[in-house]
């Protein structure tokens, strides 16, 4: 016996004899009872969710037995069952162990998370309240739905374990089932399979087919190593006559790698007959003992059995947790810690607080200063921050955005041809002037203003930004003081906004009041002519040939053109008027020069078509008038040469003239050299502005503001007021920190136990089932193999070993013997 592994602990003086006295501890001792009093820990601080201790699912086919076996393994009678659909939502049934009463008797309950305070000591009433809530959600008539019901059955006999009975998987609709209800049902125990945690019962009736079990199908899909599943063969009792389970049992229709265990469970006819778990027990003993084929397979066969291997597995399966479980308590640990120190401190008199407060400035301070010269520690390496925006914004946006700025680039030739003509007023230009270029390159400067302003925008939000990035956490605990520690920085952030504004207002009007022609890098006005006319000559000469030569003959042609007009004109009217921009023929009638006139009106003439041949002409044109037309009194023979309206717009005379196009090309040549020298000046002095008067300032001085605003006697209590949250969060996180320190050392505490049990120990074993010793097979429960779970019949109670730890009285074979071994678990 002492050589068995998974037997149990000897007795101790203290404790009731058990049926499974042994030397060695079982694999499960140290691990499960460890996961038990993570269990307690966890339970006391709440927070279940965070750290997924193990928990077993029950699947398998529709009525295939899923609930008859768990409420075999719980040994209590309070599920639903029958030969219809029972299970129509998931059954959360977190069974609870609680301390046995002083006076040795056992209190058991159970509690609905729906119904919160309400105890169910009755556990018929139990099964009526499954009944009731799986119909308000479901309906009455056979309806599935995957709303959790959640029970918690309190009891000393009983370990802390999870067990969810799920639906069965079912083909065809029936009653108001949707046409897809097999796909729900699977989808559902699906998620709750899939989680590496959920050992996995998958329970096949005996007297259908294994091959074609939905449930081994489904763990196959979830466990394919199948590490956490365990078959189990239902109605053993009810199978074909002349058939048995033996080869299933033994694996060798369906191989399974944590192997299989026959139940027979109780009939509906003995549900209907009040039979107990108690007396199917003995039932199911007698059904394996009176079945010589089974003797072989005895440590397969059995409720008690079935507890047993769940027991080991589940022992073994949290073992290898462990080690990830211990890794995530150690990460929660450290962020409990750190949240809690966020919390800080209670402080109430007035010198602490003064303190507190004056350490809270100051660390802001630090923090603000540190993250705009980068040395603050939480650098993101995914983008720039702080500083670096900073300094992005002034040479990435600012900077380049100017430096592709052409300053000629909003002025077509026009402009400048306008410009150059209304500086020159009322006299014709003789050469460039100065006045459009320095009015011209006001208005480019001027341009520079609004980008300047806004990259002064950008670096304040940026400020804004950083200020609101500055101890989060920490200012998390006092509200107030966060909120009036934003008001005094924006409030000063926006005070240094102004001024830098200002200077970069006077910057500009400065730029713009004294336009520096003596600058050294500015092009002067000689070079620019110079160049200007190179380009010019360049340009010209560079003019295709074709074009220079069509460009003279359209010329000529409109020469030509215009001369014959003229003539014709002349040739008619006998005066020479030109027809010229503003000038225009009254009508023919009107336009009759009188001879005397002649040589006098030549003022236009000349100028169009030279002397000679117009004077012949109109001497012939005057010669013939006189005998063709009357002469007539001056006011009548010539009628008013009227004057075109002025446009109210008017534009400048195109002359294409060489020398126009040099004024144009020397007006932009001045016009960037200039602009250069600005812009150069602009990139240099905004950033330095803004970095004075915003930034640097208030590195300078915000804490001195910090100070003056916030730090005030009268005011210390209400900065440093805490929400009520806080002051729960503190409580809470102190509790949870608390909980996992425990947690953390009772893990600790567990490689040289794991050793030990490793020694002695394989993982073969631990799937297996202990060696039956010194008894013949066919005493399947009067071994100290097995479990005691009933009370003992007169046969049996004659072993020391059967007696029940508690004077006799039923316990489930998923007990918790406290008194056997210390750990809460069934002795195995
Ligand atoms: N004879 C016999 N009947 C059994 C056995 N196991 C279960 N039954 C009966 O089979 C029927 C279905 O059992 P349940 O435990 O309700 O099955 P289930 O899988 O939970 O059913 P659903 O939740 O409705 O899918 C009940 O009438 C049980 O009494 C068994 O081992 N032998």
């Amino acid at each position: 016996m002492s050589d068995d592994p998974v037997s149990p602990p000897p007795p101790s003086s203290s404790a009731p004899a058990t049926p499974y006295s042994s030397s060695a501890a079982p694999l499960g001792s140290s691990v499960i009872s460890l996961v038990n009093r993570l269990q307690d820990i966890f339970s006391r601080v709440g927070s279940h969710s965070t750290i997924k201790l193990p928990q077993v699912a029950v699947i398998g086919s529709q009525s295939s037995g899923k609930s008859s076996v768990l409420e075999a393994l719980v040994g209590r009678d309070f599920l639903p069952r029958g030969n219809d659909i029972c299970t129509r939502r998931p059954l959360v049934l977190q069974l609870v162990q609680t301390k046995r009463k002083p006076d040795g008797s056992d209190e058991e309950f159970g509690e609905f998370l729906h119904l919160p305070g309400r105890r169910f000591h009755d556990f018929s009433a139990i099964r009526r309240e499954i009944q009731a809530e799986t119909d308000r959600e479901a309906g009455q008539n056979k309806g599935v739905n995957d709303k959790q019901i959640r029970l918690k059955i309190f009891s000393p006999n009983v370990l802390d374990i999870t067990l969810v009975d799920l639906p069965g998987i079912t083909k065809v609709p029936v009653g108001d089932q949707p046409s897809d209800i097999e796909a729900r049902i699977r989808t559902m125990i699906m998620s709750y399979i899939k989680t590496p945690t959920c050992l996995i019962l998958a329970v096949t009736p005996a007297n259908t087919d294994l091959a074609n079990s939905d449930a081994l199908q489904m763990a196959g899909i979830a466990d394919p190593d199948g590490n956490r599943t365990i078959g189990v063969i239902t109605k053993l009792d009810i199978m074909d006559r002349g058939t048995d389970a033996r080869d299933l049992l033994l694996g060798k229709t369906v191989p399974l790698r944590l192997g299989y265990v026959g139940v027979v469970n109780r009939s509906q006819e003995d549900i209907q007959l009040n039979r107990s778990i108690k007396d199917a027990l003995v039932a199911e003993e007698k059904f394996f003992r009176s079945r010589p084929i089974y003797s072989g397979v005895a440590d397969r066969c059995g409720v008690p059995q079935l507890a047993k291997k769940l027991n080991q597995i589940l022992a073994q399966h949290i073992k290898s947790l462990l080690p990830g479980l211990r890794a995530r308590i150690n990460t929660s640990l450290v962020a409990l810690a750190k949240e809690h120190g966020s919390y800080g401190e209670i402080t109430e008199s007035k010198a602490a607080q003064g303190a507190l407060l004056l350490n809270i400035l100051s660390k802001y301070c630090d923090a603000f200063c540190s993250m705009l010269e980068g040395k603050n520690q939480e650098m993101p390496t995914s983008e720039l921050s702080g500083g670096a925006r900073i300094h992005y914004i002034f040479q990435s946006i600012f900077v380049r955005r100017l430096e592709e700025v052409d300053p000629c680039e909003d002025l077509t030739d026009d402009d400048i041809r306008t410009a150059i003509q209304n500086a020159t007023g009322l006299r014709s230009a003789l050469f460039v002037p100065e006045v459009p270029f320095e009015v011209l390159i006001r208005r480019q400067i001027s341009r520079l203003l609004d980008p300047s302003l806004q990259c002064a925008r950008f670096i304040y939000d940026e400020l804004v930004k950083i200020s609101h990035r500055c101890m989060v956490t920490e200012l998390q605990r006092f509200p107030f003081l966060r909120k009036s520690m934003d008001e005094v920085i924006g409030n000063f952030l926006r005070e240094g906004l102004d001024p830098s504004e200002n200077m970069i207002q006077h910057l500009m009007e400065m730029e713009m009041d004294y336009i520096n022609t003596c600058h050294p890098n500015f092009i002067g006005g000689s070079k620019a002519l110079e160049v200007a006319m190179q380009q010019t000559k360049s340009s010209r000469v560079s003019l295709p040939a074709s074009r220079v030569k069509d460009g003279l003959e359209s010329d000529k042609g409109q020469t030509s053109e215009r001369s014959g007009k003229a003539r014709a004109i002349l040739g008619r009217q006998a005066n020479g008027v030109v027809v010229d921009q503003g000038v225009r023929v009254a009508s023919d009638v009107e336009k009759v020069v009188p001879s005397g006139n002649t040589g006098g009106s030549s003022w236009g003439i000349s100028s169009i078509f030279g002397g000679g041949d117009n004077r012949a002409s109109m001497k012939e044109n005057t010669t013939s008038k006189a005998y063709s037309e009357p002469i007539h009194s001056v006011d009548q023979s010539f009628s008013m040469i009227q004057l075109r309206e002025p446009p109210t717009v008017l534009r400048p005379s195109e002359s294409n003239s060489e020398m126009e196009a040099v004024e144009i090309t020397v007006t932009k040549l001045l016009l960037r050299s200039y602009y250069d020298i600005v812009r150069k000046n602009i990139e240099d002095l905004v950033p330095k502005a803004i970095m004075h008067f915003l930034v640097n300032n208030t590195k300078r001085e915000l804490h001195n503001v910090f100070i003056q605003k916030l730090y005030r006697e009268d005011l210390f209590e209400q900065m440093l007021q805490e929400p009520d949250e806080v002051a729960m969060k503190r409580k809470r996180c102190q509790e949870l920190l608390r909980a996992f320190q425990q947690a953390s050392r009772e893990l600790e505490e567990l490689p040289l136990d794991a050793e030990i049990v490793e020694r002695g120990y394989g993982l073969t074993d631990t799937i297996g089932l202990p060696k039956v010793h010194g008894l013949p097979s066919s005493s399947l429960y009067s071994t100290s193999g097995s479990v005691g779970y009933y009370e003992p019949s007169p046969k049996t109670s004659k072993s020391k070993s059967r007696k029940s730890s508690h004077s006799g009285e039923f316990q489930s074979p998923f007990h918790a013997n406290a008194d056997s071994n210390g750990n809460g678990w069934p002795n195995m």
